[in-house]
């Protein structure tokens, strides 16, 4: 995560008495992420996570993310858990913003992810989706599908300054998406935002999932799409089919995909391509002055957007119907 809000000690210190888990040896900001401020806190009862939730969390949401980290640990998903105040409450305030302490998972994220990490993840990723399939708890996608075209209406004049004619390509991909995109597919509680740096591993195996905070119902094939944009293409932007065809098998050997969920990944990807290409655009060209943070460079996205428009067929991803 980054850090947009610094803490006083002071205001540390109040926000930590309505606690129990022990004295404070340091509290350290989070460079990594881009979302919300994250601090590592030492205590004498051990390692915790510390959250600060910024710009694009909703505060009505926060029960749903909160509840689903609840209900999929309960199921044997690795992943943070908040801890409960002494008064039993979970969310509190600090520095203006709603904040809590979750659980911290052993591991590191996959800096090169190997075949071996996708097919670990496309497993872990079925497995999450039949864990979040009876919560009870509904929240729409708010960056799904009809999100982007306002989304983008709020960069569109600047779009060009970052790539001659991004503008029009925006506009015309929308306009397929709009005119292709499926409404029948199987649906519930997705990820959304399985990036590599969310996905802990120890001695290559998973060990942890993190940062559930674009969690939300919508199409489980869609987030099987982000994660082929997220884990599938090398350094130079080539896509690696052996890692497509480990990370769909071993989701399928899981949660098998039906046909119609098959055909779609072409469009759920050049969706989902768009969607990081678009909060991309968004934040690159509102970076907070003084905010400890890395911009991630939206081109990327772009580049992976015109890969899946040029796909006709599944099996371009190394996966057979
Ligand atoms: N529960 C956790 N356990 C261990 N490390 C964590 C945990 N949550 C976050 N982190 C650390 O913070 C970094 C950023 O977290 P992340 O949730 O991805 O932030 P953002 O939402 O801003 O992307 C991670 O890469 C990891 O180093
Ligand atoms: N994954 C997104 C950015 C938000 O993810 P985070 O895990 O870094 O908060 C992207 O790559 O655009």
């Amino acid at each position: 995560m980054a850090v947009y809000t610094e803490v006083a000690d002071e205001d540390l210190g109040r926000f930590l008495a309505r606690y129990d888990i022990g004295r404070v040896q340091s509290c350290k900001g989070i460079a990594e992420g881009v979302e919300n401020t994250n601090y590592l806190l030492q205590t004498t009862g051990g390692r915790f996570i510390l959250t600060l939730y910024e710009k694009r969390v909703d505060r009505a949401d926060l029960p749903f993310f909160l509840g689903l980290m609840q209900h999929l640990a309960a199921r044997g998903v690795n992943c943070p858990t908040p801890v409960l105040a002494k008064d039993g409450v979970a969310l509190g305030e600090l520095a203006g913003r709603p904040a809590v302490i979750v659980t911290f998972l052993e591991g590191m994220w996959p800096r090169r992810p190997a075949v071996s990490h996708c097919a670990e993840l496309g497993a872990a990723l079925a497995g999450l989706h039949l864990a979040g399939a009876d919560f009870s708890i509904p929240r729409r996608n708010a960056l799904g599908h009809a999100a982007w075209a306002p989304l983008f209406a709020q960069s569109r004049d600047r779009a060009d300054t970052v790539q001659d004619g991004l503008a029009a390509e925006v506009d015309e991909t929308l306009a397929v998406l709009d005119a292709s995109w499926p409404g029948d597919l199987p649906a519930g509680v997705i990820h959304a935002d399985l990036f590599p740096d969310n996905a802990f591993f120890l001695d290559d195996r998973l060990s942890g999932i993190i940062d559930f905070y674009f969690a939300c119902n919508d199409l489980y094939a869609y987030d099987v799409s982000v994660c082929l944009n997220a884990w599938c293409f090398e350094q130079d932007g080539a896509f690696n089919v052996t890692k497509a065809r480990a990370l769909i098998g071993a989701y399928r050997r899981v949660r098998p995909l039906s046909a119609g969920e098959l055909a779609a990944l072409p469009v759920l990807a050049r969706g989902s391509a768009l969607r990081f290409l678009l909060t991309r655009l968004h934040d690159w060209l509102r970076v907070p002055p003084g905010a400890l943070v890395v911009p991630k460079n939206p081109l990327e996205y772009l580049r992976k957007m015109r890969f899946h428009a040029g796909i006709a067929d599944v099996r371009d991803y190394g996966v057979e119907p």
